[in-house]
């Protein structure tokens, strides 16, 4: 099977870190760079250096950003966007252009409605067209479109457990969407990047809800859904991992035994989805794995489903590896256990 050269734009940060350790032990691909901004007081240091773990295994140095994308893209097969928001929406166009396939591990190309980047993310987008062909990354199940596209728009952290957890439902009909599905999710410290900040300084963070009703998670999950739900994230004092407890009305009738099934078809031959039945997941299960772990329990229409993930992996670096593995045919699991 061929090699790919791969470059990834924002390695130093945390899923950009995640990304090179998968890459490097990837057979298939070869990496050809690990930028920074051009600006970066990290160019020039190792990616070893900032992430010791990854000492003797990828001691490849961080290259300063060059406005000549089309130069930086010769070559080049598989980008990876591990960036903020806008530069994402600024760069994937300029690496299409050169032929590459994207994977996008920013909101700037998930959702496509006319008033959402200027509501939930503070700018117009500017590249309609693209955002128009840009394919949704929830690789359990679009598949089939990631196998043929070129922009591929990772999901979110919070919205891949959200929608892992509750399509199988909706798409079995077995809920009773009158009631909107309540998410309360708690994610680790590193779902906020690994750049400075108040709030997620060790001595100031405490268990506690933000972005209430306004977070942007919550249209991204409706949007991909089809359904609307209530979405409160909470910020845990803990590095890494993602916790959703989903509370949800089912349709009366609906038993244990159907929503077991219906979560058994859609993940029937999906390895990267572990089902628990009736035990609960936790972050200790899957904190540093490529799973998102789903159980559930019910006590008559109510139904409570646990979807528990590590946001830099299932819900960033390796949902980007499984959708190029699916988008190149490799094995979908390919260098992520
Ligand atoms: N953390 C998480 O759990 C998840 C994150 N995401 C998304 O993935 C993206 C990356 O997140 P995360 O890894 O946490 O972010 P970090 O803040 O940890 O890392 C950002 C990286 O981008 C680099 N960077 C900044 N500006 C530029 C630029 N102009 N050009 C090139 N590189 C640049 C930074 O290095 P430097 O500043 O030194 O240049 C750093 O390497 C974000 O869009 C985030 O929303 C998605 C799902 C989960
Ligand atoms: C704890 C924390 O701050 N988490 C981030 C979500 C990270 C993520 O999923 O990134 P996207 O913005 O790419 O969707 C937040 O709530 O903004």
């Amino acid at each position: 099977m061929s090699t790919l050269n791969g470059l990834i734009i924002g390695a130093s940060g945390y899923t950009g870190a995640e990304l090179a350790a998968y890459l490097q032990r990837h057979p298939n691909v070869n990496i050809t760079g690990l930028m920074v901004s051009a600006q970066s007081h990290d160019a020039g240091k190792r990616l070893s250096d900032l992430h010791p773990v990854l000492k003797g295994i990828i001691d490849l140095p961080l290259q300063p950003m060059t406005d000549d994308i089309a130069a930086l893209a010769q070559g080049v097969d598989v980008v990876f966007l591990a960036t903020a928001h806008e530069v994402s929406h600024d760069l994937a166009p300029q690496f299409l252009a050169a032929g590459c396939a994207v994977f996008d591990l920013s909101g700037a190309y998930r959702v496509n409605q006319s008033d959402f980047y200027q509501k939930y993310y503070g700018f117009a987008h500017q590249h309609a067209d693209w955002l128009d062909k840009a394919v949704y990354g929830l690789a359990e199940w679009r598949a089939e479109d990631i196998r043929t596209a070129q922009l591929i728009a990772v999901p979110g952290c919070y919205p891949t457990a959200s929608q892992l957890a509750l399509k199988p439902l909706i798409e079995s009909d077995l809920l009773d969407l009158n009631q909107w599905p309540v998410i309360n999710a708690v994610s680790g410290v590193s779902g906020a990047g690994r750049k400075a900040s108040m709030t997620t300084s060790f001595c100031e963070v405490s268990l506690q809800p933000y972005g209430v009703f306004t977070h942007r998670h919550q249209p991204e999950i409706s949007a991909h859904l089809g359904a609307q739900v209530i979405f409160t994230p909470h910020l845990g004092n803990f590095p890494r991992g993602i916790l959703a407890t989903i509370t949800c009305r089912l349709k009366t009738g609906v038993t244990a035994e159907r929503v077991a099934e219906a979560f058994a078809r859609a993940y029937d031959g999906k390895p990267l989805v572990r089902l628990f039945g009736r035990e609960m997941p936790s972050i200790r299960a899957v904190a540093g794995t490529p799973f998102c772990d789903i159980g559930f329990a019910l006590q008559d229409d109510h139904l409570i489903v646990v979807a528990a993930e590590d946001n830099l992996l299932k819900g960033a670096a390796a949902q980007a590896v499984q959708c190029m593995n699916i988008r190149f045919g490799f094995d979908e699991t390919q260098s992520l256990f």
